[in-house]
């Protein structure tokens, strides 16, 4: 279900060789983002001044904002090699090592999903991050001792979606820590523009800002928007992406004039149909939808969320009335809404 959906902000196959063709290298190709980039050029023309490695660095938000884009791009500012690895691959502590002996001086060392990472390797992570020092068991049995090897200074990149799930003796060891918000559509006209620019679209500025609306913050889901969209155009519009042929495109991908596309909506007309509103536990919701959880929570509600179509409770979701107003509903009063909202302590 999940797979075909054309704005889901989760990294899909053929994505991967338009990606690397126009993901962004520098700093200045990286757009928006505009506190999160100040900051870092500072750190990092700091620590290359120094001629040390950056503090160890934490970027976290929703799938599709350029978590992976900008730790490269750190890594290319920097003038330094990244490897890459992720939490669920590093199995254990000794994988971890491997890598971090074989880095060279101020290196990145880019840890995808890091929220994942098991136990032990975590124990491995904490000298490393800290002292730039790591124990090492050798031999087994009664004979094994473990010995202490020096590491080059390096710069850890930690990426995540939940930030929440990190512990807090890791979280703590980055002195650096980036959250990444969904673009506006302004920020992601420019991408869109750029994006066309790179792989000689015809795009008119109109049809790449109605691209931009419609791609629910975030510059993964825009790029691919702007290939369906430039497809559609080739066969009906004569090659050029005009505001309208953008929206008959879109408009034939089912997704609506706020970016929503079929799961959001059902996921707001469940909860409005099947538990009058809510709140509802997102469990149950979950359940309701044949879906994932983690997608709901990773990839669904945070737009839905911050575009206040979504409310979050304690006693579960909301839909507001926004959201009743988007689907042709009449909310219900709104003294009934906020009595719910109240009870539920929010
Ligand atoms: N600031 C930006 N400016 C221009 N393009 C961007 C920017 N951020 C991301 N992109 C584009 O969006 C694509 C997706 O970004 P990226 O893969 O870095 O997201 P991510 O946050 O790592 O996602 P995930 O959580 O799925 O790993 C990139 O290939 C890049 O082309
Ligand atoms: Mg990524």
């Amino acid at each position: 279900m999940t797979e075909a959906r054309i704005i889901t902000s989760a990294a899909q196959l053929d994505d991967e060789a338009l990606e690397a063709s126009i993901r962004p290298r520098r700093l200045d190709e990286y757009l928006g983002q505009q506190t999160v980039r100040e900051q870092l050029s500072i750190y990092i023309e700091a620590a290359r001044r120094r001629g040390g490695a950056l503090d160890h660095v934490l970027i976290f938000g929703p799938p599709g904002l350029g978590k992976t884009t900008l730790s490269h791009v750190i890594a290319n500012e920097l003038g330094v090699n990244l490897r890459s690895t992720s939490g669920p691959v590093l199995e254990r502590a000794g994988d971890l090592a491997a890598l971090l002996t074989n880095l060279e001086k101020n290196d990145v060392l880019f840890v995808d999903e890091i929220h994942r990472l098991s136990p032990v390797v975590e124990e491995v992570l904490y000298p490393a991050m800290e002292d730039f020092q790591i124990d090492i068991m050798i031999g087994e049995g009664p004979a094994a001792r473990s010995i202490k090897l020096d590491l080059p200074p390096f710069t850890l990149i930690g990426a995540t979606t939940r930030a929440g799930l990190l512990t807090a003796p890791l979280r703590d060891r980055f002195g650096i820590v980036q959250r990444l918000e969904f673009y506006s559509p302004d920020e992601l006209t420019a991408i869109v523009r750029r994006s066309a620019r790179i792989l000689g679209i015809d795009c008119e500025i109109d049809g790449a800002a109605e691209i931009a609306r419609r791609s629910r913050g975030t510059p993964r889901i825009a790029n691919r928007l702007l290939r369906r969209v430039r497809d559609y155009a080739e066969v009906r519009a004569g090659g050029r992406i005009t505001p309208q042929a953008a929206q008959a495109a879109m408009d034939m991908l089912k997704v609506d004039a706020e970016g929503f596309d079929e799961l959001d909506r059902r996921l707001l007309a469940t909860i409005i149909d099947a538990f009058d509103g809510g709140p509802v536990g997102v469990e149950s919701l979950a359940a309701a939808l044949s879906e994932d959880r983690g997608t709901l929570e990773d990839v669904v509600e945070p737009y839905l969320i911050q575009q206040g179509f979504l409310i979050r409770t304690a006693r579960g979701r909301m839909a507001a009335p926004r959201a009743w107003r988007h689907l042709g509903r009449t909310p219900p009063p709104r003294q009934a809404m906020m009595g719910d909202m109240f009870e539920s302590g929010q």
